[in-house]
């Protein structure tokens, strides 16, 4: 009989204190982020709502390292990103061993099946071709969409190619899942699909998971919602 999985106390993944964005200078300058403290802890899927430009999408940037705040603090997995400028050299690499990128129309390259998709993660790491293979393989099996390893994205189905994106964005074992609207493309019972497994990736594998969205189908099914509005935070729901 398996050994049941220990109960392990969630611990921080994603911790930000007090960061700010603003984009351009003089007549056109916006603050898109103001002052945003939040701490996201291994096992939550984590939302951040609100209206059409409130900052959801360059606060996913900066947790991702892909846009640089102008100030505050940001640490990854426990380790100091980011203190008023980049503490890393190398940004793609912290990338590549750390964080995992969901987006709404699942960008799968459309020349590489769908093990190829998951498995060239694993190669830009340094992985041999047959074990990278093996590990997308598993990863398509996890996520129940092995019979379809051989095909090309054109030939998915919405839900299908969703499900090869999560594959690939759990390829490089992430602590950090970021997906911007993953679910936008997705009807009801397929977007809570994939919200419910990457609950089950962020508990199974001590990973936190972050969702911009305005799909409010899947609000329930979240651990938590941020707010954001104006570049603030002005609630946050659990
Ligand atoms: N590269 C950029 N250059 C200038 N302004 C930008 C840039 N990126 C974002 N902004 C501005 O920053 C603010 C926040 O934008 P952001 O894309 O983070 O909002 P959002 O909440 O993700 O919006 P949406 O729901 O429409 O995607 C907006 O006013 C936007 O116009």
């Amino acid at each position: 009989m398996a050994s049941p999985r220990p109960i392990v106390a969630p611990r921080p993944v994603v911790e930000i204190a007090r960061l700010s964005k603003t984009f351009g200078t003089g007549a056109t300058k916006v603050p898109a982020l103001i002052d945003i403290d939040l701490t996201i802890g291994t096992g939550e899927v984590v939302g951040l709502i609100g209206p059409s430009g409130s900052g959801k999408s360059t606060l996913l940037n900066c947790i991702g390292c892909i846009t640089e705040p102008d100030a505050g603090t940001i640490r990854l997995d426990g380790r100091a990103i980011f203190d008023g400028k980049w503490l890393i050299g190398d940004l793609r690499r912290l990338r590549l061993e750390t964080i995992g990128f969901i987006f709404q129309f699942h960008n799968l390259l459309p020349f590489l099946s769908a093990w190829e998709n998951v498995a060239i993660v694993r190669t830009l790491m340094g992985e041999s071709p047959e074990r990278a293979k093996a590990r997308a393989m598993e990863l398509l099996g996890y996520l129940q969409v092995d019979h379809r390893a051989d095909a090309l994205p054109s030939k998915l189905s919405g839900g299908e190619a969703q499900r090869v994106a999560i594959a690939r964005a759990l390829a490089n074992e992430p602590r950090i899942i970021l997906a911007d609207e993953p679910t936008a493309a997705l009807d009801s019972e397929r977007a809570a699909i994939v919200i419910d497994l990457m609950k089950q990736v962020a508990t199974e594998r001590d990973a936190a998971v972050i969702v911009v969205t305005h799909d409010e189908k899947i609000f329930s099914r979240l651990d938590r919602m941020v707010h954001l509005r104006d570049g603030r935070i002005v609630e946050v729901v659990s």
